[in-house]
């Protein structure tokens, strides 16, 4: 097990919690009114991923978010108050609900730890509606967890968000942190063997090959025709397996596989998790400083060292690659300079994962105090890396071609505190787990060039990759 540098708070002891729940309480009691407190505490080191396998119930709705290579895990856990809606408002009814509840948050402990204070987690669909009516989860998603732990540097931070009104034990309360802190202060390292058996799969359906082909076949032919220059068009792969899927090995298979990828699950507390590894970042925000990626173009990884590097220089080089990249990198730069920004493109690069290295270019630029992040995050969603350019068109492509609901696919999924900091992922390359059951998505940028064949190609590499990691 990791030694961890920091020590918890020997807050047990620590009447200042007490006297300032009581004092919260009294003012709650004077005014008539309901308070939420979030509570931060340095714990000792623990698993954040082994926090949210003991800690979650079936019937809650949940949220985890790592990034091996930052050094960052948080699981939100339950939510003390969330919203769900449909429809083309999400985006500022969800920045009006996270304004609204900050304002009735008081915080206690140590904010400069990492991850501390009220963290509220958000997930979108990538469609303002979604057309299937028994579609798992809402076009967005917005809570305040009731437990969150977190890592970052190998620290760990508690919050408790709890709610205070008039008749609340405060002593029950408290004792309901201390038996969570000893219980997390319990818990062992993941062990990947514990209680599972290999599974075996079936596959749904097997041949979703020469539709694909031909929908990108069609895609190029309007291509050529029309104002479209680039359509992102997905596909799915329907797996059932001898026994449920296990969120929780599944999602540490992900993380080891996928070190410098963002690996998220969101649970809707009816029996769903939706769960992948991405390497795109949408936007991180920390103290006004935005970065975002445009990331697309794509090439495998080579078998051999000299391989991997005539991909690599081919990727580089490729006209066809980089008119792709050049359209999500553009729009990008346009939209934040609409809001207002001055976008810094930084030089291009490459994106190396285990199985697929991308075209990268990471942009930056200050973001206005009041400018929400929300607001960034519903001026950037979708961009041409998964949807594509003229968005109008690209849209009316994916509907006629795609079959089933992208959902959660490829849309925003992340968190923001109460200054501002935020961190959104896109969730590619993931998965829908339903009991025994997964639907795989992933899917290709297709421009004037493409080979029906190597975008068929390209989608699978993926799937397969997800698909390892799921039994
Ligand atoms: C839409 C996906 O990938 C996008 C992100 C990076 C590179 C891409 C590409 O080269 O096609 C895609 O635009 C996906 O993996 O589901």
């Amino acid at each position: 097990m990791t030694v961890s540098p920091c020590r918890r708070n020997s807050f047990v002891e620590d009447k200042d919690l007490y006297k300032f729940l009581l004092n919260v309480q009294k003012n709650c009691l004077k005014n008539g009114l309901r308070q939420i407190v979030s509570i931060s505490l340095k714990i000792d080191w623990v698993d954040p991923l082994v926090a949210l396998d003991k800690l979650a119930q079936a019937n809650a709705i949940n949220f985890y978010f790592e990034n091996r290579d930052k050094g960052e895990a948080i699981a939100g856990i339950d939510a003390v108050t969330k919203l769900q809606i449909n429809g083309e408002e999400r985006f500022i009814q969800a920045e009006y609900f996270i304004k609204s509840n900050l304002r009735n948050i008081i915080s206690f402990g140590n904010n400069n730890q990492a991850f501390a204070g009220p963290h509220f987690f958000c997930y979108f669909s990538f469609f303002s509606e979604n057309n299937q009516i028994d579609y798992p989860f809402p076009s967005a998603t917005v809570f305040l967890p009731r437990w969150q732990i977190s890592l970052k540097n190998q620290c760990c931070t508690l919050v408790m968000n709890t709610v205070i009104n008039s008749s609340v034990n405060i002593e029950i309360l408290l004792q309901n942190l201390r038996n969570k802190l000893e219980f997390i202060s319990s818990l062992e390292p993941y062990s990947s063997n514990v209680d599972y058996l290999p599974a075996n799969l079936s596959r749904k359906f097997v041949a979703h090959g020469e539709r694909y082909k031909r929908s990108v076949a069609s895609a190029l032919e309007k291509i050529q025709s029309s104002e479209l220059n680039k359509v992102v068009l997905a596909d799915i792969l329907d797996v059932r397996s001898n026994q449920h899927f296990n969120l929780f090995h599944s999602l540490n298979n992900l993380r080891k596989t996928h070190p410098n990828c963002y690996i998220f699950a969101t649970s809707n507390g009816k029996g769903q998790n939706f769960i992948g590894a991405s390497p795109e970042r949408l936007i991180t925000i920390h103290n006004q400083q935005l970065i975002t990626d445009a990331l697309a173009g794509s090439a495998p990884r080579g078998k051999t060292p000299a391989e991997d590097a005539a991909n690599a220089d081919r990727l580089l080089k490729s006209e066809k690659e980089r008119h792709e990249h050049l359209l999500v990198m553009d729009f990008i730069t346009q939209r934040l300079t609409q809001l207002g920004l001055l976008p810094q493109v930084l030089p291009p690069r490459l994106r190396q994962l285990s199985n697929i290295q991308h075209l990268w270019t990471p942009i930056n630029a200050i973001v206005p105090a009041n400018v929400h992040p929300l607001k960034i995050v519903a001026q950037l969603h979708p961009t041409p890396a998964v949807a594509g350019a003229a968005r109008d068109i690209a849209y009316e492509e994916i509907r006629r071609h795609e079959t089933f609901e992208r959902g959660l696919y490829a849309a925003p999924l992340g968190w923001i505190d109460s200054q501002g900091n935020c961190e959104f992922i896109v969730g590619i390359r993931s998965a829908l787990l339903d009991g025994d059951r997964a639907r795989l998505y992933a899917g290709a940028g297709i421009v004037a060039g493409s080979d029906p064949d190597r975008e068929f190609a390209e989608v699978q590499l993926k799937l397969q990759a997800l698909l390892k990691a799921l039994v």
